[in-house]
């Protein structure tokens, strides 16, 4: 193999940047070329194609978003757009692919490699961490402090007007920011859409915390959170701001609604995210080396690893109960 390519797909998450420097770099460390691909899958079929050396990637471990640029593209879910992917990549002599991105990204990877002889495999980068399998994405670290933080300062204004708050934040379908933050940031319920609530029970909580000299309730929901439940169906727009309507009709407290949005997606990549990065995208490049095809590089029990990407896209695992009940214990 002489001849490698990098892209991102799917919403950019922090840590994207220092996952493409370890691909390229450890990938010209083994003598292979690198060819990076900009706007995800959209890139493969528009040939926008460039190569790339050790400093296409310097000064930007540090940098949120992804230099390579992303996408989300319709066209490569069609047998056509990917026809001309494959072509692209052909004449190009790309014989490998490291794709960085969420579930849907990994779908596009598995038809790469059933439909192509290029040999294709996964990072998982997404703030969502929706992904079986590992149990860490590029990008949730940085995304959970950003939660923290904002939820750190809604809470002083929150306390000083003795409102209640309720927080949105992202995460697709799953409820993983919004119960791990709403665990470290300390929130007085946390609704997400894996468990099923009733949302009297939320409102008799905040009135109980109320009557006993809280100052405050924050509520960290979750953007998945859908309107199942017979109560909600009349009110309208997010499910954050549902709730919100909700709470101040049936408690009467003065309550207010941040949806946090895509601030979440931003900012330099912590640590964590940085560090497992690196780690990944070295070992993407291994693999690849090893002439594997159709893996994901995961992240279980503090060990780089692999698993097939079938697995990583099948939703077996779903939220943590202790995390969940001992949020409520500690928040009662
Ligand atoms: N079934 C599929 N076949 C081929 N390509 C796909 C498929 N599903 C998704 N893709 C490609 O992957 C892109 C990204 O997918 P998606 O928008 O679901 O984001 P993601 O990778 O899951 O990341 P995130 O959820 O963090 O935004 C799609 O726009 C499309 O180009
Ligand atoms: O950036 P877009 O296309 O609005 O997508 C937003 C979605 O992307 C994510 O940020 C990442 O998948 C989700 O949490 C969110 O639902
Ligand atoms: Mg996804």
């Amino acid at each position: 193999m002489k001849k490698i390519a990098v892209l991102t797909s799917g919403g950019d998450a922090p840590g994207m940047n220092p996952a493409i420097r370890s691909v390229v770099r450890t990938a010209i460390y083994k003598d292979l070329e690198v060819v990076g691909i900009r706007h995800g899958y959209k890139g493969l079929i528009e040939k926008d194609f460039f190569d790339m050396n050790r400093g296409s990637v310097a000064d930007i471990v540090q940098r949120g978003g992804t230099i390579l640029l992303s996408a989300r593209c319709e066209e490569f879910k069609t047998e056509a757009g990917r026809k001309k992917a494959y072509a692209n990549m052909k004449e190009e002599g790309i014989e490998a692919l490291v794709v960085i991105g969420g579930d849907g990204s990994l779908r596009g990877v598995q038809k790469i490699n059933a439909e192509s002889d290029i040999k294709a495999v996964g990072i998982p980068g997404t703030i969502d961490n929706d992904l079986s399998c590992t149990d860490y994405t590029i990008g949730v670290d940085t995304a959970m402090n950003t939660i923290l933080d904002a939820i750190n300062k809604i809470r002083d204004t929150a306390t000083s007007h003795e409102r209640t708050f309720v927080i949105e934040c992202m995460g697709r379908d799953s409820g993983y920011l919004a119960l791990m933050t709403g665990l470290a940031g300390g929130a007085e319920y946390i609704l997400v859409p894996e468990i099923d609530f009733t949302p009297q029970e939320v409102c008799d909580k905040i009135t109980q915390g109320f009557n006993r000299g809280k100052l405050h309730s924050l509520i960290l929901i979750a953007e998945g959170v859908e309107a199942p439940f017979a109560d909600l169906n009349k009110y309208h727009g997010s499910p954050g701001m549902a709730m919100g309507d909700l709470i101040r009709e049936r408690t009467g407290m003065e309550t207010r609604v941040t949806i946090l949005g895509h601030l979440q997606r931003g900012g330099s990549p912590t640590a964590t995210d940085r560090i497992v990065a690196s780690r990944m995208g070295a070992k993407a490049v291994e693999l690849l080396l090893e002439g594997k095809r159709d893996k994901m590089v995961n992240y279980r029990d503090n060990s780089i690893g692999v698993c097939e990407i079938k697995d990583a896209i099948k939703k077996t695992e779903t939220i943590n109960m202790d995390i969940y009940n001992l949020a409520n214990i500690l928040s009662m």
